[in-house]
């Protein structure tokens, strides 16, 4: 089955990424979210990161016309429609990823795919929820989209081979290279990852380090791109709970508790980059660390 029209749900920091690069793949895009004010955003933002394109030579002003030119946004689900591949990167909470496969089946072709962009939540489990489990599978994407490398795939115990097979293919389209995990709490790369994050933010709890010796020490002493704490605000505080929580539940092991200090800036709402404050202050250039 070809792909020619990718529907995204939700216009944050991943939706705006995946419509990004697939618009710039020559995919038409449809990008919807409960927020006017999201898609605005989003288009602003995939904007900005087409021009960062343009200055560094990757593309010519040309493609960032017809990239932006190929997304359509806004709030109405029944665009979707038109979608051959709807991928969802709406909020890491199962209650809400539910809520929208209800919504949005309906409206579907009766062949389309239906894929999560969730990090840690069980394939299986949403699949079973929708119309459709043979044709839903995990397309995890990294942050940030354009540039990270990498897909995971993850199928569904009954995703079925065409669909993993034009997932893949769309992946290869978009210019990423894919990883297969099985479906296991937060597959591969975060059930790694995010347990890292999290014990960084133990560690500064307890004060074996500050805020800048803790990323200092990741950075310098193990060659991380980013410190843990940075890393951790970059993907949002909340996104790296719930991913906590679906580890401690799913794998009924204490070594995944979620930090008691990682609760508590959530219960905040100091969720990182994206709320101005996490373990650094963004209000300050450059970010200040917070402890
Ligand atoms: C939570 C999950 O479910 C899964 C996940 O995604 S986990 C998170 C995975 N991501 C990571 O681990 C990211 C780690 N960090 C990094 O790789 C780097 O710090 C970074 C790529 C984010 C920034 O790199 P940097 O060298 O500090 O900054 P900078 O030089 O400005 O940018 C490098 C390139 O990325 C581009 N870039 C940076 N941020 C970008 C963004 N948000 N959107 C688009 N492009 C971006 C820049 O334009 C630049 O492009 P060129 O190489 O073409 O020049
Ligand atoms: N952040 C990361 O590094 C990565 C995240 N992911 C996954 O991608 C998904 C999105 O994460 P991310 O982009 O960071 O999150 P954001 O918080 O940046 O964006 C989520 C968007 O979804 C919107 N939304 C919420 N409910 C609905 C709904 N019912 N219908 C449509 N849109 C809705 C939110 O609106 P509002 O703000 O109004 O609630 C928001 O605009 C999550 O599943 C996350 O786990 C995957 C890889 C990396």
């Amino acid at each position: 089955m070809a792909i020619t029209t990718v529907g995204v749900i939700g216009a944050g920091q991943m939706g705006n990424g995946i419509a990004h690069v697939a618009a710039l793949a020559g995919l038409d895009v449809v990008l919807v979210d409960v927020k006017a004010e999201a898609v605005a955003k989003a288009l602003s933002t995939i904007g900005k990161n087409l021009d960062r394109q343009v200055a560094k030579g990757g593309i010519d002003a040309g493609a960032k016309d017809a990239a932006m030119a190929r997304i359509q946004g806004g709030t109405d689900m029944s665009a979707l429609s038109a979608a051959d591949i709807v991928i969802e990167a709406a909020t890491e909470r199962e209650e809400v990823k539910l809520s929208i496969f209800k919504q949005v089946v309906p409206l579907l072709k009766a062949d389309a795919i239906l894929a999560s962009n969730t990090s840690s939540i069980s394939i299986t489990r949403l699949a079973a929820a929708t119309d459709r489990p043979h044709r839903f599978i995990g397309m995890h994407f990294m942050n940030p989209v354009p540039v990270m490398k990498l897909v995971e795939i993850i199928r569904g115990i009954a995703t079925d081979d065409a669909t993993f097979e034009a997932v893949q293919a769309l992946a290869d389209k978009m210019g990423k290279t894919t990883a297969v995990a099985q479906d296991y709490p937060a597959f591969i790369v975060n059930r790694v990852l995010i347990p890292m994050i999290n014990e960084a933010v133990q560690a500064l709890q307890e004060g074996v380090g500050n805020v800048e010796s803790i990323d200092a020490a990741l950075k310098l002493g193990a060659a991380h791109p980013m410190g843990p704490l940075a890393l951790g605000d970059f993907i949002g505080l909340d996104t790296c709970l719930a991913i906590m929580r679906v580890l401690h539940e799913g794998m009924g092991d204490s070594k995944y508790r979620p930090s008691p200090l990682l609760v508590k800036h959530v219960e905040a709402g100091w969720l990182g980059k994206k709320t101005g404050r996490g373990f650094y202050d963004y209000s300050q250039d450059p970010p200040r660390p917070t402890r």
